[in-house]
């Protein structure tokens, strides 16, 4: 498998904080990988940049050899990197289908209108809301405006998909159709990219992990290794951070 993702040196400075330094990391075609850390350690806003949602003080980023620092989000987007936020963001004043079809539109290439139905059907299939097109938005529960915010992710055709604490809050139960429904997208040759606190996912969804620490990469290698390291110990697995 090639590298699809390749984080160069990515520093994000603030005044006086450096809040992503120096990192460094390449995903292959089709891994899902986490990216750990204690709070404020700069996985968001290593996320943020790679997204282009907020420019990097310093470093690279490219996918598929293409460099994506210094685009704007909707390029990132078009080059083929979708994601979700930490607060859940949908289109309130719309309905369920609606909120799918204005992603699906806002594709570089916008398919025709009876097309791009077909596609928020089979979407909606995908993050099993089908038949609730019709539904307010705003109305859905928890676990459905996270299915709708998968789905708006994944109408981009992402080749890499940046999940920020998407399975937090959701009770045992969701949290197995969550991990599910990760699988899935990754089976179908998504490359993910999950910031996560909760350990059981990780495990589950995850053969690889990189920590960060106070902005710097402090382990990368396989999950199981990186969570018995002494120094990922400390700065992370000994606090309250990580969610069994
Ligand atoms: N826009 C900003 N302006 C100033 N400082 C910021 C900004 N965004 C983040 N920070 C700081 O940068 C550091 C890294 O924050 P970041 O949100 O990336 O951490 P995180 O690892 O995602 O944390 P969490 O697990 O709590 O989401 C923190 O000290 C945070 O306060």
């Amino acid at each position: 498998m090639q590298d699809l993702l390749d984080v160069r040196n990515l520093t994000k400075r603030f005044g006086g904080l450096t809040a992503v330094n120096d990192l460094s990391f390449t995903l292959r075609q089709g891994e899902v990988a986490a990216l750990l850390g204690p709070n404020g350690s700069g996985k968001t806003t290593a996320l943020n940049m790679i997204s282009g949602f907020q420019p990097a003080s310093s470093g690279t980023v490219l996918l598929d050899g293409e460099r994506l620092t210094g685009r704007p989000p909707h390029w990132i987007s078009h080059a083929g990197v979708a994601r979700t936020f930490q607060l859940v963001r949908v289109l309130s004043s719309l309905n369920v289908e609606e909120n799918i079809l204005a992603a699906v539109m806002f594709r570089k290439n916008p398919p025709a209108k009876e097309t791009a139905q077909e596609e928020v059907q089979r979407l909606l299939e995908d993050v099993g809301l089908a038949g609730r097109s019709n539904e307010n938005a705003a109305s859905l529960t928890y676990i459905d405006q996270k299915r709708m915010e998968l789905a708006r992710a994944l109408a981009s055709k992402p080749k890499l998909l940046l999940l920020d604490e998407w399975l937090a809050g959701l009770n045992p139960s969701e949290l197995s159709i969550g991990i599910g429904l990760i699988s899935n997208l990754n089976e179908k040759g998504i490359t993910i990219l999950l910031v996560e606190h909760v350990m059981d996912a990780i495990r589950a969804l995850c053969p690889r992990a990189v920590v960060m620490n106070a902005g710097r990469k402090i382990a990368d290698g396989a999950t199981a290794e990186v969570l018995r390291d002494p120094e990922v110990v400390r700065a992370y697995l000994g606090g309250a951070h990580a969610v069994a």
